[in-house]
C-alpha cells in the first residue's frame, strides 16, 4: 500500500492524512467526503516551480484547473506562484472570484461562445488560447466591442499522441483540439492573426494527452514544437515570444504505475529546447507548462462509509459505499485502477478480494475491481487514494445522490472548502409544473 504526502498509519491503527484521523474526519464531515492534503498539494506545486527553471530561460507553470477547482485552491495555488488555466465560463467564474490575479489566468477551451469570450476580454485576463481560425473572428469582434487588444496563443496539434506506456505519431491527426502543423493553411493562420488589429500573437500551445508516464513524448514535443517555431519565422517572418506545451504528467494509482521523476525530467525538457533553440538559431521563447493532475490528484483522497457486503451466486464480494460514480467516475469511464484500504482497520492483514461498488442504478458503478481487503464489517471506512483529480470536478447528481463535501487538511486541522449538498440544493433550479 503506498501512502502519499502527510498520510500514515496512526497509533489507533487508523489512516491519517494532514494530521487529521480519518475516522474523526468522517464523524465530523459525514461521508462520502473528498480530503485534500493541503501540504502535498503545495509541495507537488514546489516541486514544478523550483524544477522548471533554466538560467535564460524565462518559465510560467499553469495549473490546470480542470482537474480540481474550487475556492479554496485557488487561494494555495495563488500564494505558490502558479497561474491558472480555465476552459469555460464556470471555471472562469470561479478563478475570478477567488480573487486570482486576473493576468495570471489563461483560457482554453475548443468552442469558447462569444459570452466567454467576452468575459475574459473584459477581464483583461492573461491570455486566449485560440483554438481555431473560426474563433479568430469572433475574438475580434469581442476585443473590437471592448477597444481592447488581446494577448493569444494558437492552439496547435504537433501530431504526437501519448498514452500512460506509449506514444505515436499519429498519421490522421484527428484530434478535436487546435490547428494542425502539418495543414496547408496554418501559415495562412498565423499570418491572419499576426496581421489583426485587435489581437496580439504571442506564440504557441499544444497538449498532447493525460497520465502520461513516460518522459519522451514531453521531449519530442519540445522539439517538434521548435522546428514549428522556426518553420513560422521562415515562412511569416514571425518571432515566437511563447510556448506552451500542456500538461499530462502522469500519477501513481495502483501497481504497475511508474510515474516520472518530475525534477530530472522538467530540467531535462528545459536543456533540451536551450539546445535545441541554438541548433535552430531561434530566440528561445518563454516555456510554460499545465499540470494538472499532478499537482492535485495524489493530494486527494475520499473517505467512504461501508454499508452492505454482499457475496454473489458465483463467489464474487462486492463490499458497497455510499457513492459511487456519481463522486468517481472514471473507473466507469476510463477502467481506472485505484489503491485504497479500510480507513479505521490500516493495521489489519488483507485477506481478501472485495470490488468497491457505489450505490448508483447501475452495474458498472464500480469504484475500484478486485482489492485485496481485510475482513470488513458495516460501518467500516473505506478510503480510496489518488482522487484529487477529475473526481469533484467531474462528479454528477446521478440518481440525484448529493455531491460530496470537499476538506482541506493541515497540520491537525480540518477547514470545509465545500460543503456537502442538501436535498433542497437538488431541486433549488427546478419550476414546479404548476405555479
Ligand atoms: C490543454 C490542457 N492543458 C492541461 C491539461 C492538464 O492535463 P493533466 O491533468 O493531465 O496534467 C489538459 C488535460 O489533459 C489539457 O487539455
Ligand atoms: N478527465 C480525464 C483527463 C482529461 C484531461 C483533460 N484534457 C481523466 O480523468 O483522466
Amino acid at each position: 500500500m503506498k501512502l502519499f504526502g502527510t498520510m500514515k498509519i496512526n497509533s489507533k491503527g487508523h489512516l491519517e492524512i494532514g494530521g487529521c484521523d480519518s475516522v474523526d474526519l468522517v464523524e465530523k464531515f459525514k461521508t462520502p467526503l473528498y480530503v485534500i492534503d493541503e501540504d502535498l498539494v503545495r509541495s507537488n506545486c514546489r516541486l514544478f516551480m523550483n524544477n522548471f527553471t533554466l538560467e535564460g530561460i524565462e518559465t510560467e507553470v499553469i495549473y490546470a484547473s480542470k482537474a480540481f477547482l474550487n475556492l479554496a485552491i485557488c487561494k494555495v495555488l495563488e500564494e505558490e506562484g502558479l497561474s491558472i488555466d480555465v476552459v469555460s465560463g464556470g471555471e472562469l467564474y470561479t478563478v475570478l472570484k477567488a480573487g486570482f490575479p486576473k493576468e495570471k489566468i489563461h483560457m482554453h477551451g475548443n468552442n469558447k461562445s462569444k459570452e466567454e469570450l467576452a468575459m475574459a476580454v473584459e477581464n483583461e485576463i492573461g491570455r486566449i488560447i485560440i483554438d481555431n481560425r473560426q474563433e479568430i473572428e469572433l475574438l475580434e469582434t469581442v476585443s473590437k466591442k471592448y477597444k481592447k487588444k488581446v494577448n493569444v496563443l494558437l492552439r496547435v496539434n504537433p501530431g504526437i499522441e501519448a498514452h500512460t506506456h506509449e506514444y505515436i505519431q499519429t498519421s490522421k491527426h484527428d484530434s478535436k483540439f487546435g490547428e494542425s502543423i502539418f495543414s496547408d493553411d496554418i501559415y495562412s493562420i498565423v499570418n491572419k492573426l499576426k496581421e489583426s488589429e485587435y489581437i496580439n500573437l504571442k506564440g504557441f500551445h499544444c497538449h498532447i494527452g493525460s497520465q502520461i508516464l513516460d518522459e519522451e513524448p514531453f521531449y519530442f514535443a519540445a522539439e517538434i514544437m521548435l522546428d514549428f517555431i522556426n518553420k513560422v519565422k521562415n515562412n511569416c517572418d514571425f518571432i515566437t515570444q511563447e510556448l506552451n506545451l500542456g500538461g499530462g504528467f502522469g500519477v501513481f494509482y495502483s501497481n504497475g504505475d511508474d510515474p516520472i521523476n518530475l525534477s530530472s525530467c522538467l530540467k531535462k525538457m528545459l536543456n533540451i529546447i536551450n539546445e535545441k533553440t541554438k541548433e535552430l538559431n531561434i530566440i528561445t521563447p518563454k516555456i510554460m507548462i499545465e499540470p494538472g493532475r499532478a499537482i492535485t490528484a495524489n493530494a486527494g483522497i475520499t473517505l467512504y462509509e461501508i454499508g452492505g457486503v454482499k457475496k454473489t451466486y458465483s463467489g464474487k464480494k462486492y463490499v458497497f459505499v455510499d457513492g459511487g460514480m456519481t463522486d468517481n467516475p472514471r473507473t466507469a469511464l476510463y477502467g481506472a485502477k485505484y489503491s485504497g484500504y479500510i480507513a479505521n482497520k490500516m493495521n489489519h492483514e488483507p485477506v481478501e478480494d472485495a470490488t468497491i461498488g457505489g450505490k448508483c442504478c447501475e452495474s458498472g458503478d464500480i469504484i475500484i475491481k478486485n482489492i485485496k481487503l481485510p475482513l470488513v464489517d458495516a460501518g467500516d471506512i473505506m478510503a480510496v487514494f489518488t482522487t484529487g483529480a477529475y473526481n469533484y470536478s467531474m462528479s454528477s447528481n446521478y440518481n440525484k445522490l448529493l455531491r460530496p463535501a470537499v476538506v482541506f487538511v493541515k497540520d491537525g486541522n480540518a477547514k470545509l472548502t465545500v460543503k456537502r449538498q442538501t436535498y433542497e440544493d437538488l431541486i433549488n433550479n427546478d419550476i414546479p409544473y404548476y405555479q
